[in-house]
Parts: structure tokens; C-alpha cells; sequence
């Protein structure tokens, strides 16, 4: 029989992945093959908000993936009212967000905005870690424990990016750098041709810088140490298998060099692809879920998940497009 631990969860949190509202009739994806539900992505947002409070164990958090405001707002001047909107939702529970940044947050707002703003969740959750340490001065990079033997770790996805860089910024000249090395088209929106995992290299995507990756090693050598299990959150997705290769952080394969080389990360959270991805990572025992985007789910559905963790796994419980999962942790992950 199972005991009180196996069915008790050590603790539980709700995911949920962009949600892109905005107060706009519904419209089509760029290539038109997907619709998406501006307005009734709040009321997807409310039905996660009113099952999580139902739950029968209450989520200790929820992780925001990122894109939770549509960039037309800001073609509409409507960016702070969409933004009070959503976060008026979520703050209808006492539970804390985490927040990430995706590209449409940077559609609506500047860098320094962002940090001021209370889409700035390092400033209220961050350095649970002795030193405080973060990933750099202006990177929305940080991480945080809710539980003893386990690290959330959340990063900054467009650290690297012609996205939220000031133009005369050094960091806008060497993502300009980057991406031009592999886009040639005009429109830096257009993904390239030939190789598919090139059609990264997009405006709309961007990367860790060398100091977020030093940093998340320094965070993930520790956690090895505490055998800590550690979970990392990003807007974009870093394994080939979890998404389309549209989808990717321009340097995924530096991030997973570093996840490879750390016995504690045991799963990897994302969205911006809408229409979601799963791999088990063999050779590391890693599990890469890409959550399935609010903004493109009808309005009769639902895309929220909550998950709750127990010593030796996940389960993720999840609402209309986003399907149940166990997430067992290896035997070598810690
Ligand atoms: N294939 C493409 N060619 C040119 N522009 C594109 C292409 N795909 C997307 N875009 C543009 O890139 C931006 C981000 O795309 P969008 O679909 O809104 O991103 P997300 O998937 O994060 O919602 C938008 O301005 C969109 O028009």
C-alpha cells in the first residue's frame, strides 16, 4: 500500500504558458494556419485561476511562461490596460507568480520597463540563494526553492536578442552580429532557409548571454552538491525534440552542454510554441516540456496545467489541450 508520502505531495504549482491577451477580435497566426482567441484568452486564464483555487492541494505557485500580453496592445496604446487586466486575474489568488519574458513582452515594453514593472518576479521572489545572486544586472534571470531538495530556476530567454536592446546598445550590435551570420532576409522576422535548425535564428528568438550560462552553471554546481532536483523555466525551448526548430533559443545547444554536464536539472519548462512538445532526454534523464500557448486554444477548451511534485517524480494534471503526464525523476539524477 502506499504510504502518506507517496500520496502526499511535498508540493504542488500551476503552469501556464502564453496567453497573449488582448482586448482585439480574433484573428490568424502569421502563416494563417492557426486561430487565435485574443479576448477569450482571459477567461482561459480565469478558468485556470478558479481550478487552481479549487484544487484539492492549492498550487504553492504559478510559473507564467511568458507572452502574457499580445503585442498588438501596443500598436492600440493598450499595453499597460492589458497588463493590468491579466495581472487582476492572477492576483484574484493570494499564491505567487513567477514570471517570464517572452518576445511580446518586449513588443510592449522596454527592458528597463520590465524591470520595473511587476512582470519583475526576481525582484519579488529572487535570491532565495545566500548570495542573492542573479544572472547579470539587467537580466530577469533568478531562482527560488519551495521546497527543501528542490531549485526552480527561471531565465532570461532574450538576453541575447535584437528584442529589448537599446539600437546603440553593444548588445544590440552583437545579437545583430549573431543573427546575420545565418539570416539574410530583409525581414528578420522571416526565418532563413536551408538548415532547419538555422530557422532559429529569428527576430522573434534570442539567447543566454556567456555570463546567464556561467551563472546557471555556478547555480546548478551547487544544487549538484545539495543533490537538489532542479526544474528550469524559459520562454523558449532548448531541446530539438520539444519543439519546432522555429521555436528555439538561438543557443540551445550551449544550454544543454550545461544541463548535460549536471546530475541535479530534471525537467525543463517552456511555451512560445503554441502547439506544444514533450522529449525525454535520454542521456541526462531531463524531461523538456513546451507548454501548449492560452492564446491559441478555443475558447470551449483550456490550456493549464498543475503539477505536483513527490520525492522520485511530476504529475502534471493537465486542463483541455494540455494532456497528463508523469515526469519520473532517474535513478542518476541526483
Ligand atoms: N514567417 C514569418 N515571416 C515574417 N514575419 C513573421 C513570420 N512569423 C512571425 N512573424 C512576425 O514575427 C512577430 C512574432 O510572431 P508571432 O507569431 O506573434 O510570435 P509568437 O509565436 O511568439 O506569438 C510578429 O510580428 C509576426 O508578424
Amino acid at each position: 500500500m502506499e504510504d502518506n508520502a507517496e500520496r502526499t505531495p511535498l508540493f504542488t504549482f500551476g503552469v501556464i504558458a502564453d496567453i497573449q491577451y488582448a482586448d482585439i477580435d480574433d484573428g490568424f497566426n502569421y502563416s494563417k494556419t492557426r486561430m487565435r482567441f485574443y479576448r477569450g484568452s482571459l477567461q482561459l486564464l480565469r478558468n485556470a485561476q478558479a481550478s487552481w483555487s479549487e484544487a484539492a492541494t492549492k498550487p504553492d505557485f504559478i510559473l507564467q511562461l511568458g507572452d502574457v500580453i499580445d503585442g498588438f496592445n501596443k500598436r492600440h496604446d493598450a499595453s499597460d490596460g492589458a497588463l493590468d487586466s491579466v495581472l487582476r486575474e492572477f492576483s484574484s489568488s493570494p499564491v505567487e507568480v513567477h514570471h517570464v519574458w517572452g518576445n511580446h513582452e518586449f513588443y510592449n515594453f522596454s527592458r528597463s520597463e520590465l524591470l520595473r514593472s511587476k512582470l519583475n518576479s526576481s525582484a519579488a521572489h529572487g535570491g532565495s540563494s545566500p548570495s542573492g545572486a542573479r544572472g547579470g544586472c539587467d537580466t530577469h534571470a533568478y531562482h527560488f526553492s519551495p521546497s527543501p531538495g528542490f531549485t526552480f530556476v527561471v531565465l532570461d530567454a532574450y538576453d541575447v536578442s535584437l528584442l529589448g536592446r537599446d539600437e546603440s546598445s553593444e548588445q544590440y550590435c552583437s545579437a545583430m552580429n549573431i543573427i546575420k551570420q545565418y539570416n539574410n532576409n530583409k525581414d528578420l522576422n522571416c526565418p532563413p532557409v536551408g538548415g532547419s535548425l538555422q530557422q532559429r535564428f529569428t527576430m522573434f528568438n534570442g539567447g543566454f548571454s556567456r555570463k546567464q550560462l556561467d551563472w546557471l552553471d555556478s547555480v546548478l554546481s551547487l544544487a549538484d552538491d545539495k543533490e537538489d532536483r532542479v526544474t528550469i523555466v524559459s520562454h523558449l525551448p532548448v531541446h530539438p525534440y520539444s519543439t519546432v526548430p522555429v521555436c528555439l533559443a538561438w543557443n540551445f545547444d550551449e544550454l544543454l552542454a550545461i544541463i548535460r554536464s549536471h546530475s541535479s536539472v530534471v525537467c525543463f519548462l517552456a511555451g512560445h510554441d503554441h502547439d506544444g512538445g514533450y522529449c525525454w532526454d535520454k542521456e541526462t534523464g531531463v524531461h523538456h516540456l513546451t507548454l501548449e500557448g492560452v492564446i491559441e486554444t478555443p475558447p470551449n477548451s483550456n490550456a493549464f496545467g498543475l503539477v505536483s511534485v513527490y520525492k522520485d517524480r511530476m504529475v502534471l494534471k493537465g486542463s483541455g489541450r494540455i494532456r497528463d503526464r508523469v515526469l519520473q525523476f532517474s535513478q542518476s539524477d541526483v
